[in-house]
Protein backbone atom coordinates (compact mmCIF):
# COMPACT_ATOMS: atom_id res chain seq x y z
CA UNK A 1 0.00 0.00 0.00
CA UNK A 2 1.27 3.48 -0.86
CA UNK A 3 2.83 5.55 1.77
CA UNK A 4 2.28 8.94 3.69
CA UNK A 5 5.01 11.55 4.24
CA UNK A 6 4.95 14.21 6.97
CA UNK A 7 7.67 16.96 7.59
CA UNK A 8 6.83 18.78 10.72
CA UNK A 9 9.43 21.66 11.00
CA UNK A 10 12.30 20.09 9.41
CA UNK A 11 15.39 22.06 9.33
CA UNK A 12 19.10 21.00 8.47
CA UNK A 13 21.84 23.06 8.80
CA UNK A 14 25.70 22.76 7.43
CA UNK A 15 27.85 25.19 9.68
CA UNK A 16 27.12 28.39 7.98
CA UNK A 17 24.17 27.00 5.25
CA UNK A 18 20.55 26.51 6.20
CA UNK A 19 19.79 23.69 3.24
CA UNK A 20 16.10 23.46 4.85
CA UNK A 21 14.29 26.36 7.01
CA UNK A 22 11.81 24.88 8.77
CA UNK A 23 9.18 22.47 6.46
CA UNK A 24 5.61 21.69 7.29
CA UNK A 25 4.68 19.45 4.60
CA UNK A 26 1.88 16.26 4.14
CA UNK A 27 1.80 14.17 1.38
CA UNK A 28 -0.86 11.91 0.31
CA UNK A 29 -0.47 8.04 0.53
CA UNK A 30 -0.59 7.68 -4.19
CA UNK A 31 0.40 11.14 -4.52
CA UNK A 32 3.38 11.05 -7.23
CA UNK A 33 5.20 14.71 -6.23
CA UNK A 34 7.85 16.46 -8.19
CA UNK A 35 10.64 18.54 -5.99
CA UNK A 36 11.76 21.55 -8.78
CA UNK A 37 14.07 24.47 -7.85
CA UNK A 38 17.41 25.90 -8.47
CA UNK A 39 20.56 24.26 -7.84
CA UNK A 40 21.20 24.54 -4.29
CA UNK A 41 17.68 24.57 -2.95
CA UNK A 42 17.40 21.67 -0.55
CA UNK A 43 15.66 19.46 -2.98
CA UNK A 44 18.12 16.83 -2.52
CA UNK A 45 18.41 17.39 1.38
CA UNK A 46 15.13 17.20 2.08
CA UNK A 47 14.59 13.98 -0.34
CA UNK A 48 17.48 12.38 1.94
CA UNK A 49 15.68 13.17 5.44
CA UNK A 50 13.09 10.72 4.50
CA UNK A 51 15.35 7.45 4.50
CA UNK A 52 17.85 9.03 7.01
CA UNK A 53 20.82 9.65 4.42
CA UNK A 54 20.24 13.49 6.16
CA UNK A 55 19.14 13.64 9.84
CA UNK A 56 17.38 16.87 10.33
CA UNK A 57 18.89 19.52 12.73
CA UNK A 58 15.61 20.36 13.87
CA UNK A 59 12.19 18.49 13.37
CA UNK A 60 10.53 15.25 12.53
CA UNK A 61 9.57 13.32 9.28
CA UNK A 62 6.97 10.86 9.46
CA UNK A 63 6.38 7.81 7.68
CA UNK A 64 2.95 6.10 7.40
CA UNK A 65 2.99 7.90 10.88
CA UNK A 66 5.78 6.76 12.21
CA UNK A 67 8.94 9.13 12.91
CA UNK A 68 12.07 7.80 10.90
CA UNK A 69 14.73 8.59 13.67
CA UNK A 70 13.09 5.49 15.49
CA UNK A 71 13.03 3.31 12.59
CA UNK A 72 16.12 0.77 12.19
CA UNK A 73 17.64 2.03 8.45
CA UNK A 74 18.65 -0.78 6.98
CA UNK A 75 14.80 -2.09 7.12
CA UNK A 76 13.82 1.29 6.19
CA UNK A 77 16.14 1.78 3.33
CA UNK A 78 15.10 -1.13 1.99
CA UNK A 79 11.06 -0.93 2.26
CA UNK A 80 11.38 2.81 0.53
CA UNK A 81 12.90 2.39 -3.07
CA UNK A 82 15.72 4.75 -3.97
CA UNK A 83 17.19 6.19 -7.18
CA UNK A 84 20.23 7.65 -7.13
CA UNK A 85 21.20 11.07 -9.01
CA UNK A 86 24.03 9.77 -11.21
CA UNK A 87 22.93 5.99 -11.87
CA UNK A 88 25.10 4.89 -8.63
CA UNK A 89 24.95 0.96 -10.28
CA UNK A 90 28.00 -0.95 -8.36
CA UNK A 91 30.56 -1.48 -11.49
CA UNK A 92 32.06 -5.16 -10.28
CA UNK A 93 28.57 -6.55 -9.63
CA UNK A 94 26.26 -7.94 -11.86
CA UNK A 95 22.68 -6.62 -12.83
CA UNK A 96 20.92 -9.22 -11.74
CA UNK A 97 24.06 -8.85 -8.21
CA UNK A 98 22.89 -5.24 -8.01
CA UNK A 99 19.47 -5.30 -7.95
CA UNK A 100 19.33 -7.77 -5.20
CA UNK A 101 21.92 -5.86 -2.91
CA UNK A 102 18.57 -4.06 -0.85
CA UNK A 103 16.80 -7.20 0.14
CA UNK A 104 20.71 -9.15 0.68
CA UNK A 105 22.04 -6.35 3.28
CA UNK A 106 19.03 -7.64 5.81
CA UNK A 107 19.54 -11.19 4.80
CA UNK A 108 17.22 -12.14 2.14
CA UNK A 109 18.13 -13.48 -1.46
CA UNK A 110 16.25 -12.63 -4.73
CA UNK A 111 15.60 -16.20 -6.69
CA UNK A 112 16.62 -16.04 -10.57
CA UNK A 113 12.91 -15.07 -11.34
CA UNK A 114 11.85 -12.23 -9.19
CA UNK A 115 14.86 -10.77 -10.88
CA UNK A 116 13.66 -11.35 -14.17
CA UNK A 117 10.43 -10.28 -13.28
CA UNK A 118 11.61 -6.78 -11.57
CA UNK A 119 13.94 -6.42 -15.24
CA UNK A 120 10.50 -7.33 -17.36
CA UNK A 121 9.09 -3.82 -15.10
CA UNK A 122 11.29 -1.63 -16.02
CA UNK A 123 11.18 -3.23 -20.17
CA UNK A 124 14.46 -4.98 -19.93
CA UNK A 125 15.46 -8.08 -21.26
CA UNK A 126 15.83 -10.55 -17.98
CA UNK A 127 19.09 -12.10 -20.13
CA UNK A 128 20.78 -9.26 -19.09
CA UNK A 129 20.98 -10.41 -15.64
CA UNK A 130 24.49 -11.73 -15.88
CA UNK A 131 25.87 -8.68 -17.62
CA UNK A 132 28.21 -6.13 -15.77
CA UNK A 133 26.77 -2.48 -15.75
CA UNK A 134 29.65 -1.20 -18.45
CA UNK A 135 28.08 -3.62 -21.12
CA UNK A 136 25.00 -1.65 -20.83
CA UNK A 137 23.73 1.81 -22.00
CA UNK A 138 22.64 4.69 -19.82
CA UNK A 139 19.26 4.50 -20.23
CA UNK A 140 19.99 0.76 -19.41
CA UNK A 141 21.64 1.40 -16.32
CA UNK A 142 18.96 3.45 -14.91
CA UNK A 143 16.77 0.97 -15.49
CA UNK A 144 18.44 -1.05 -13.33
CA UNK A 145 18.71 1.68 -11.35
CA UNK A 146 14.79 1.49 -10.85
CA UNK A 147 14.92 -2.31 -10.24
CA UNK A 148 16.96 -2.17 -8.04
CA UNK A 149 14.38 0.22 -5.54
CA UNK A 150 12.05 -1.72 -6.48
CA UNK A 151 13.10 -5.51 -5.46
CA UNK A 152 11.92 -4.54 -1.60
CA UNK A 153 8.65 -4.31 -2.73
CA UNK A 154 8.35 -0.33 -1.49
CA UNK A 155 5.84 1.62 -0.68
CA UNK A 156 7.72 4.47 -1.52
CA UNK A 157 9.74 5.45 -4.00
CA UNK A 158 12.41 8.18 -3.78
CA UNK A 159 14.54 9.52 -6.83
CA UNK A 160 16.94 12.07 -7.08
CA UNK A 161 17.34 13.47 -10.43
CA UNK A 162 17.22 10.38 -12.39
CA UNK A 163 16.73 10.87 -15.65
CA UNK A 164 19.42 14.01 -15.54
CA UNK A 165 22.08 11.72 -17.35
CA UNK A 166 19.83 10.39 -20.25
CA UNK A 167 19.26 11.75 -23.56
CA UNK A 168 15.85 12.95 -24.56
CA UNK A 169 14.18 10.45 -25.94
CA UNK A 170 14.96 8.10 -23.25
CA UNK A 171 14.73 10.02 -20.16
CA UNK A 172 10.87 10.40 -21.60
CA UNK A 173 10.39 6.81 -22.00
CA UNK A 174 11.62 6.14 -18.84
CA UNK A 175 10.02 8.84 -17.27
CA UNK A 176 6.56 7.15 -18.59
CA UNK A 177 7.71 3.83 -17.46
CA UNK A 178 8.27 5.20 -14.13
CA UNK A 179 4.50 6.93 -14.05
CA UNK A 180 2.85 3.99 -15.10
CA UNK A 181 4.59 1.64 -12.20
CA UNK A 182 3.92 4.43 -9.89
CA UNK A 183 0.04 3.00 -10.23
CA UNK A 184 0.84 -0.06 -11.44
CA UNK A 185 2.09 -0.96 -7.69
CA UNK A 186 0.17 1.65 -5.61
CA UNK A 187 3.55 3.61 -4.69
CA UNK A 188 3.82 7.17 -3.09
CA UNK A 189 6.33 8.77 -5.44
CA UNK A 190 9.38 11.76 -4.70
CA UNK A 191 11.28 12.66 -7.21
CA UNK A 192 13.69 16.06 -7.60
CA UNK A 193 14.59 17.15 -11.22
CA UNK A 194 15.87 20.14 -11.96
CA UNK A 195 13.26 20.06 -15.35
CA UNK A 196 9.72 21.62 -15.23
CA UNK A 197 8.77 20.48 -18.00
CA UNK A 198 9.79 16.54 -16.61
CA UNK A 199 7.81 17.72 -13.11
CA UNK A 200 4.80 19.07 -15.26
CA UNK A 201 4.14 15.95 -17.38
CA UNK A 202 4.80 13.46 -14.58
CA UNK A 203 3.53 14.50 -11.19
CA UNK A 204 0.34 15.48 -9.77
CA UNK A 205 1.97 17.70 -7.63
CA UNK A 206 4.49 20.11 -7.82
CA UNK A 207 6.75 21.80 -4.90
CA UNK A 208 9.35 24.46 -5.67
CA UNK A 209 12.30 25.13 -3.38
CA UNK A 210 13.73 28.35 -3.03
CA UNK A 211 16.34 28.77 -0.27
CA UNK A 212 15.44 25.63 1.79
CA UNK A 213 11.66 26.85 1.79
CA UNK A 214 8.85 25.31 -0.07
CA UNK A 215 8.13 28.39 -2.05
CA UNK A 216 4.92 26.77 -4.13
CA UNK A 217 2.76 23.87 -3.69
CA UNK A 218 0.35 23.23 -7.12
CA UNK A 219 -0.84 20.52 -9.29
CA UNK A 220 0.60 21.06 -12.46
CA UNK A 221 -2.57 22.70 -14.17
CA UNK A 222 -2.51 25.57 -11.37
CA UNK A 223 0.90 26.29 -12.37
CA UNK A 224 0.15 26.16 -15.89
CA UNK A 225 -2.41 28.22 -15.96
CA UNK A 226 0.36 30.90 -13.76
CA UNK A 227 -0.57 30.17 -10.08
CA UNK A 228 2.68 29.51 -8.09
CA UNK A 229 4.73 32.47 -7.53
CA UNK A 230 7.39 34.08 -9.20
CA UNK A 231 9.86 31.59 -8.52
CA UNK A 232 7.75 28.74 -9.79
CA UNK A 233 6.76 31.18 -12.73
CA UNK A 234 10.73 31.35 -13.50
CA UNK A 235 10.70 27.77 -13.79
CA UNK A 236 7.26 27.51 -15.94
CA UNK A 237 8.31 30.50 -18.83
CA UNK A 238 11.22 28.02 -19.82
CA UNK A 239 9.25 24.57 -20.97
CA UNK A 240 6.34 27.42 -22.26
CA UNK A 241 8.87 29.66 -24.49
CA UNK A 242 9.95 26.35 -25.90
CA UNK A 243 6.92 25.33 -26.52
CA UNK A 244 6.11 28.97 -28.48
CA UNK A 245 9.28 28.83 -30.36
CA UNK A 246 8.19 24.97 -31.57
CA UNK A 247 4.54 26.46 -32.20
CA UNK A 248 6.31 29.19 -34.34
CA UNK A 249 8.28 26.86 -36.36
CA UNK A 250 4.92 25.47 -37.34
CA UNK A 251 4.68 29.00 -39.43
N1 LIG B 1 27.04 17.57 3.18
C1 LIG B 1 26.92 18.91 3.07
N2 LIG B 1 27.77 19.73 3.73
C2 LIG B 1 27.64 21.07 3.64
N3 LIG B 1 26.68 21.71 2.92
C3 LIG B 1 25.83 20.94 2.24
C4 LIG B 1 25.90 19.50 2.27
N4 LIG B 1 24.91 19.01 1.50
C5 LIG B 1 24.25 20.08 1.00
N5 LIG B 1 24.80 21.24 1.44
C6 LIG B 1 24.34 22.59 1.11
O1 LIG B 1 22.94 22.66 1.37
C7 LIG B 1 22.28 23.43 0.36
C8 LIG B 1 21.19 22.59 -0.29
O2 LIG B 1 21.79 21.52 -1.02
P1 LIG B 1 20.96 20.45 -1.85
O3 LIG B 1 21.94 19.43 -2.37
O4 LIG B 1 19.83 19.96 -1.04
O5 LIG B 1 20.40 21.32 -3.04
P2 LIG B 1 19.65 20.86 -4.37
O6 LIG B 1 18.51 21.77 -4.53
O7 LIG B 1 19.38 19.40 -4.34
O8 LIG B 1 20.76 21.18 -5.46
P3 LIG B 1 21.13 20.45 -6.85
O9 LIG B 1 19.95 20.68 -7.72
O10 LIG B 1 22.34 21.19 -7.32
O11 LIG B 1 21.39 19.00 -6.56
C9 LIG B 1 23.36 23.89 -0.60
O12 LIG B 1 23.75 25.21 -0.23
C10 LIG B 1 24.50 22.91 -0.36
O13 LIG B 1 25.74 23.49 -0.65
Amino acid sequence: MAASLAFEGVTKRYDSTRALAGIDLAIEPGSFVALVGASGSGKSTLLKTINRLVEPTEGRVLLDGQDVAASDPTAMRRTTGYVFQRIGLFPHMSVAENIAIGPRLVGEKLGEDRIGELLSLVDLDPAMAGRLPEELSGGQQQRVGVARALAGNPSLLLMDEPFGALDPVTRDALGTRVRDLHEKLDLTTIMVTHDMAEALILADRVLVMDGGRIVADETPQALSRGKGGEVAQELVAVPRHQAEKLKGLEG
